[in-house]
């Protein structure tokens, strides 16, 4: 296994390049996901590191191996996971995994990888004869059988319901790092890429908007887009100065200076018996939280997150406080 870098990559499909000046690193046995909206260009940049797609300029390389001048996609040593799965349908478990296996070390290897995926047994099934999740473990198992330089994997939970995906993340991301596998995962949902990355890069309009590590991209985003995309956030307009914004939940600590947008995050908002008035206007119940929609007296809605046992309801007066400091994004002129 060796690091991924990317450096100042350009592509596109005639017109205006859908990737322009990326820059990624991904170092060797680490997990990054990339995190964008639809049609920022993940697709294409997977499609580029595997060979599959042609470069206007810059660079990709493989630890010491440079792999844009020419290298094709079968010799890359690049393993891929698409969505879906998209097992060889007329191939069993096993035959699939050890697909692109010499023979000789096919039937160990195979083992090896269905025992690390928590398939064992299951080499003589056929495709239509798993779930989607055992069908998404044969396709990672496949993808790392040749021992690639780096597995890419494509939305691969996009396709499985809720529970399932959760636990699929944890599972694969385990597996990942049991085979010390360098990897690079493409994924519109913030939760999956905060979850179960080691580095999230946020790519928006084709370039890298921020790259760092999973509370950092939370706590720290780079601008107002990264921040609301990464999370729920309650906004405010506002001006900062002597490390102060003045705001409808009172006068909150912040760094910056000058007019903006102030930002919570929820789980900031606390209810209890201090802070500014308001109503309780409705909850949502997630299972394992809730969100409150809170209106103060002035008639600005709210979110709080609430964890545990949650004791009001619509129509309920409570009192509302924020909890550490304020993101604050100066207006861009
Ligand atoms: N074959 C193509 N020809 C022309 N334009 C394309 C082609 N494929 C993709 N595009 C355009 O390139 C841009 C990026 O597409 P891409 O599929 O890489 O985005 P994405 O982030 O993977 O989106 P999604 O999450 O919806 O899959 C889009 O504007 C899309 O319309």
């Amino acid at each position: 296994m060796s690091g991924l870098t990317v450096k100042r990559l350009v592509a596109g499909y005639g017109g205006d390049p859908v990737l322009r000046e990326v820059d990624l690193e991904v170092p060797e046995g680490g997990l990054l996901a990339v995190l964008g909206p639809s049609g920022c260009g993940k697709t294409t940049l997977l499609r580029v590191l595997a060979g599959f797609h042609p470069i206007s300029s810059g660079e990709v390389w493989l630890g010491e191996r440079r792999l844009d001048a020419g290298v094709p996609p079968e010799r890359r040593g690049i393993g891929i996971v698409p969505q879906e799965g998209a097992l060889f349908p007329h191939l069993s478990v096993a035959g699939n995994v050890g697909f692109g296996l010499r023979r000789g070390e096919r039937a160990a290897r195979v083992e090896e990888l269905l025992d690390l995926v928590g398939l064992s047994g299951f080499g003589h099934r056929m495709p239509s004869e798993l779930s989607g999740g055992q069908a998404q473990r044969v396709a990672l198992a496949r993808a790392l059988a040749p021992r690639p330089g780096v597995v890419l994997l494509d939305e691969p939970f996009s396709a499985l319901d809720a529970g399932l995906r959760e636990e699929l993340r944890a599972d694969v991301r385990a597996t990942l790092k049991a085979a010390g596998a360098t990897a690079l995962l493409v994924t519109h949902d913030q939760e999956e890429a905060l979850g179960m990355a080691d580095l999230v890069a946020v790519l928006r309009d084709g370039a890298v908007a921020q790259l760092g590590r999973p509370q950092t991209i939370y706590s720290s985003p780079a601008d107002l887009g990264v921040a609301l995309f990464v999370g729920e956030a309650v906004t405010f307009p506002g001006v900062a100065s002597s490390g102060h914004v003045d705001t409808p939940l009172g006068s909150l600590p912040t760094s910056g200076e000058g007019r903006g947008t102030v930002l919570l995050r929820p789980e900031q908002l606390v209810l209890g018996p201090h802070g500014i008035a308001s109503t309780v206007d409705d909850v949502l119940f997630h299972g394992h939280d809730a969100t409150v929609l809170l209106r103060l007296a002035d008639g600005t809605a709210v979110r709080s997150r609430v964890q545990g046992e949650i004791a009001v309801r619509a129509g309920d007066s409570v009192s509302v406080s924020v909890n550490g400091p304020a993101l604050f994004f100066g207006n861009t002129p």
